[in-house]
């Protein structure tokens, strides 16, 4: 399965009032991977959340990730993002079966992308590239971090943290696969907004 393009992910402040015309928006836009990302405990609103995007992925054929939650997104029959302390990689993937996507955060650290791979990770995620209003505070990955994991590593690479349509195009260059965005995406004034920012980062994969 070829993991490029923009990887849209969720957050329920900035979402709130607007989650599914917002998510929906992208969608419109082109999306490959769309991660629900819910940090609160509300179990029973992140299971009804979590089923509607599922259901929405599915009209628009984009592959739903839930973060941090492997239960969850075995409950849907759909992918995980898995951070360092979010629990291991391989009960995970015995969980979720060999086609399901599983990904790992492994900050700016290539020792710990090697080992995701090991562990049957289908992607590894490199960050934070700038700042991010959405996670300030988190360690600095550059690009000479990048060019080592694309020599070194077979996976599809994700980058996060800060990413926008005017710092992005430089990361492709560098051999990302995949844009990881929150506010860049949904800190829009408008749906219209959300799917042209959209459409402008696919773009960017297609003039690479
Ligand atoms: C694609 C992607 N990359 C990194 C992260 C961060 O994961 P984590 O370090 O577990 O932090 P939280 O997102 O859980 O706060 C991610 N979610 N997605
Ligand atoms: C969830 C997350 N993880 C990061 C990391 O570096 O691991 S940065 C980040 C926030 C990404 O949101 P935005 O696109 O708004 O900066
Ligand atoms: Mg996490």
């Amino acid at each position: 399965m070829k993991l490029r393009g923009l990887y849209a992910i969720t957050d329920s402040q900035l979402l709130a009032g607007k989650f599914l015309p917002y998510v929906e928006a992208a969608l419109e836009g082109g999306v490959t991977l769309l991660q629900y990302r819910d940090k609160s405990q509300d179990e029973a609103r992140r299971l009804r959340e979590a089923e509607a995007l599922a259901e929405l992925c599915a009209r628009y054929k984009t592959h739903l990730i839930i973060n941090d939650d492997a239960e969850l997104a075995a409950r849907l029959g759909v992918g995980v993002h898995l951070g360092q302390t979010d629990g291991p990689l391989t009960p995970a993937r015995t969980l979720l079966g060999r086609e399901a996507i599983i990904g790992s955060t492994c900050h700016a650290q290539l020792d710990l992308a090697e080992q995701a791979a090991r562990e049957g990770a289908s992607y590894v995620a490199f960050g934070r590239f700038f700042n991010s209003v959405t996670k300030p505070g988190v360690p600095a990955a550059d690009s000479a971090l990048l060019e080592q994991a694309r020599t070194r590593l077979k996976l599809p690479i994700c980058a996060i943290g800060g990413i926008n349509l005017d710092n992005a195009a430089p990361l492709i260059a560098h051999g990302v696969d995949l844009l990881a965005v929150i506010h860049g995406l949904f800190g829009a004034d408008s749906t219209q907004e959300v799917t042209r920012r959209a459409r402008a980062f696919n773009a960017l994969f297609a003039s690479a």
